[in-house]
């Protein structure tokens, strides 16, 4: 049974991959070719959308009576009224108009009328200038029927276009199952056109499909039905009030009513109706003749009302709004093309002779661009170097490094140019094992956090052609930081010389003074940690949590340090010295009234929530931002789990846990000292050491900041992990996604 299953997914799987390859490149082409005109429909399709809402607003009120009033109520009097009637028309809005010879010049004319007291309303307005330019505009660009054909042509195209992207939704999501599930908030141009893909999805096909006919209708003009002709059951002349057909159609029921033109017997009313047209005896009553209209000329009535709005105003607000998302996915689209086609790097060698392999595995392009960024560093330094999709995985005959960074999609699935790597993984064999190190890229929003460089690392670390880091490097939210250290990490474990250059954006910052009030230094026989107090020499707006990039002389790439900030409106910065690090050892140069040059990147993500409590978690130098935090919104009842290796390890931070203390913003202190004799102990042991209160506390909504070291950050989370299964509280992702669990690790 499980293997049927499996061999159906398997199947199932093949089929949507296909579909999802074929379904990414057109989506990308018919956008491009429908671009250019698509613009000019949604831009002119805004303004069209209004045109309903005021025509609503504008047309005479009493709509209710038209459904109410027979024709043999309505035509005899109506012919009583005035010397001479030429037709009668219902509108979409159910107003009535007349066309009419009165007995006084101001009854002459077209014009609305009241059903039931058939007095003049109102005029009828004439065309609004405006209006009917945008609508030439929108349905043929002033070009006739060139110009018709070639709109006609973008709005199938744009049909085509929300069809293949909601394949890739689909896709994306795992499955038709999960499209509306809920995707992870992120701000990216990916993630709203996604979102916003899903929900104007309906609405954009229908008024796609509703164009689509229109232009088919005007171009293919397809066949009427034949009229069919009644023969006469009676000759007899009945009163215009007794005609049968006439009492059974109400005024809501009809587009227009022609009058006969003279006494004439062969002249006849001709009544329209939506679904049919009829030629009427007009002294016996009798149906002369009947013409149905085609199944397609009522889909094309139905589809100038959907792709209109017309006698429809709340729906003309939806193709507003959906004109509007168009836009929308104009911009987005195309910035996510250009991500995906300009962030491809330039070999200048070939796989056989590389000596560094670069495998990417990214479906939207960001995981490309710290690719790109490795690529240059690598280029830079003279090394030869190769840059791939995973996808093409092949033998590397001179590799001695392969980096593989990827991305994660689904549930826990390949980036799409990732999808064939592991089943090729299987069918090559290197010539040589390879070192390789892997960083896989994800958000820790979704339960399966970077699942497919965990996958890849399992799998290449059980083959004989790789000898695979320990364990992978797992970012979270594409964090720069996170890069860097790991390939500190991976330069070092094979004693590379290289340099990573600036972060490929191409926004120039402002860079403002900063001088050095306060250093000190701690060696706990470990590490060596000193902080350093800041005073902005300009104006700053700041606050703890945010980070102060700082890059060393001769280096544009800057160095993220968490901001502490102090009563004194100063920054506190605590920071580790590294042997090799060019930023720390700068930094660690500085003494007081020294002048940095750094800037300020606000960092809204670990902000300190204002409201429900707060525990903070750090180990190392994350107790920096912390320490700012512990005097803001004071009603707070703030936690606080503290980890280092020894009592000397906090050395740098007495004075103000002292200060607070003594005011009572801590509510709780607890410490975790990693080295100190007889009671070894992790800030994650302390998690679980008050389980209950971290239970309680998530469970009253309140929130947990963590940070420091990445190993600390998923020891942790295990421990959040267990926590809420043990109390039936909802998944980590959960508190996660919500804001709830806050992180800034490294
Ligand atoms: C629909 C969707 C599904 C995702 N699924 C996961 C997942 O299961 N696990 C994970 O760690 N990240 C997941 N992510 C986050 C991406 O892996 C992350 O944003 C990554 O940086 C994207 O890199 P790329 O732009 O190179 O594709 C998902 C993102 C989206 C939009």
């Amino acid at each position: 049974m499980t293997v049927i299953k499996n061999k159906h997914n398997a199947v199932f799987g093949f089929v949507l991959q296909r579909l999802t390859s074929f379904w990414r490149s057109s989506h990308l082409l018919l956008a491009v070719f429908s671009g250019g005109f698509l613009l000019i429909a949604s831009l002119t399709g805004i303004i069209l959308s209004t045109a309903p809402v005021v025509e609503h607003f504008n047309s005479p009120s009493d709509k209710k009576a038209a459904d109410s009033i027979s024709l043999s109520q309505f035509v005899p009097q109506l012919k009583e009224e005035f010397i001479e009637v030429f037709s009668v028309e219902v509108d979409e809005e159910k107003a009535v108009k007349v066309d009419v010879i009165g007995f006084d010049e101001n009854k002459d004319g077209s014009f609305y009328i009241h059903p039931s007291s058939r007095e003049k309303i109102a005029e009828i307005p004439p065309k609004n200038e405006f209006y009917t330019w945008i609508t030439t505009l929108h349905r043929s660009l002033f070009l006739h029927s060139t110009g018709r054909i070639l709109m006609g042509i973008t709005v199938f195209l744009l049909l085509l276009t929300s069809i293949s992207g909601i394949a890739l939704v689909i896709k994306r999501t795992n499955g038709f199952k999960n499209i509306f599930s809920h995707i992870k908030k992120q701000s990216s141009a990916q993630y709203y056109h996604t979102l916003l893909g899903r929900f104007a999805f309906i609405p954009i096909v229908i008024m796609a499909f509703a164009g689509t006919i229109l232009f088919i209708d005007t171009q293919f003009k397809p066949k009427e039905n034949t009229e069919i002709q009644h023969s006469p059951s009676s000759t007899e002349e009945i009163a215009l009030r007794d005609f049968p057909l006439f009492q059974n159609t109400y005024l809501s029921d009809i587009k227009t009513l022609h009058f006969p033109f003279s006494a004439d017997e062969e002249d006849y009313f001709e009544l329209i109706l939506h679904d049919r047209s009829l030629k009427i005896h007009q002294f016996t009553g009798e149906i002369i003749a009947e013409r149905k209209t085609t199944w397609f000329q009522n889909l094309n009535a139905l589809s100038m009302t959907l792709h209109t709005g017309k006698g429809q105003w709340i729906w003309s607000i939806v193709l507003g709004l959906i004109s509007i998302n168009l836009l929308y996915f104009m911009y987005s689209g195309t910035k996510i093309a250009w991500r995906r086609m300009f962030s491809k790097s330039r070999n200048e060698t070939s796989p056989e002779n590389a000596e560094f392999i670069i495998l990417i595995g990214s479906e939207n392009g960001s995981t490309q661009k710290f690719g790109q960024l490795l690529f240059n560093a690598l280029k830079e330094a003279g090394k030869s170097v190769f840059v791939d999709d995973m996808n093409h995985y092949q033998e590397y005959a001179k590799a001695k490094h392969l980096i593989i960074l990827t991305s994660t999609y689904g549930n826990g699935d390949s980036p799409f140019n990732a999808r064939h790597f592991l089943s090729k993984v299987d069918k090559t064999n290197q010539k040589n094992r390879i070192k390789t190190h892997i960083i896989g890229f994800g958000s820790m929003m979704y339960p399966k956090f970077c699942q497919y460089a965990i996958d890849v690392h399992k799998k290449l670390s059980a083959s004989n052609d790789f000898i695979v880091n320990s364990s992978p490097t797992l970012i979270d939210g594409r964090s720069h930081t996170s890069f860097m250290l790991s390939l500190e990490a991976w330069k070092k474990e094979n004693a590379l010389e290289f340099e990573v250059p600036q972060e490929n954006n191409r926004k120039r910052v402002k860079l403002s003074a900063f001088q050095v009030v306060e250093k000190q230094i701690v060696d706990d026989g470990y590490t060596l940690t000193f902080t350093l107090e800041l005073k902005p020499q300009s104006h700053q707006h700041f606050q703890s949590g945010d980070l102060l990039a700082i890059a060393p002389p001769g280096d544009e790439t800057p160095r993220y340090y968490s901001i502490g900030k102090t009563k004194e409106g100063n920054i506190l910065l605590s920071i580790k010295k590294h042997k090799l690090g060019e930023c720390s050892s700068f930094l660690y140069k500085q003494e007081p009234d020294d002048i940095i040059s750094a800037y300020i990147k606000v960092n809204k993500p670990f902000h300190l929530p204002k409201k429900g409590n707060v525990l903070m978690i750090a180990n190392g130098t994350g107790i920096a931002p912390f320490l700012g935090m512990t005097s803001m919104y004071s009603k707070q009842k703030k936690t606080f789990f503290l980890g280092g290796r020894n009592t000397l390890s906090f050395k740098l931070y007495h004075k103000i846990i002292q200060q607070n203390e003594s005011t009572d913003i801590f509510n709780t202190l607890h410490f975790a000292l990693s080295k100190e004799e007889g009671n070894q102990k992790y800030v994650q042991d302390l998690v679980k050491e008050h389980k209950i209160e971290v239970a309680r506390l998530i469970k009253n909504k309140g929130s947990i900041m963590i940070c420091g070291s990445i190993k600390m950050r998923d020891g942790v989370l295990e421990e959040l992990k267990r926590i809420c299964i043990e109390h039936g509280l909802p998944p980590l992702e959960k508190h996660i996604e919500k804001g709830r669990i806050l992180m800034d690790c490294y």
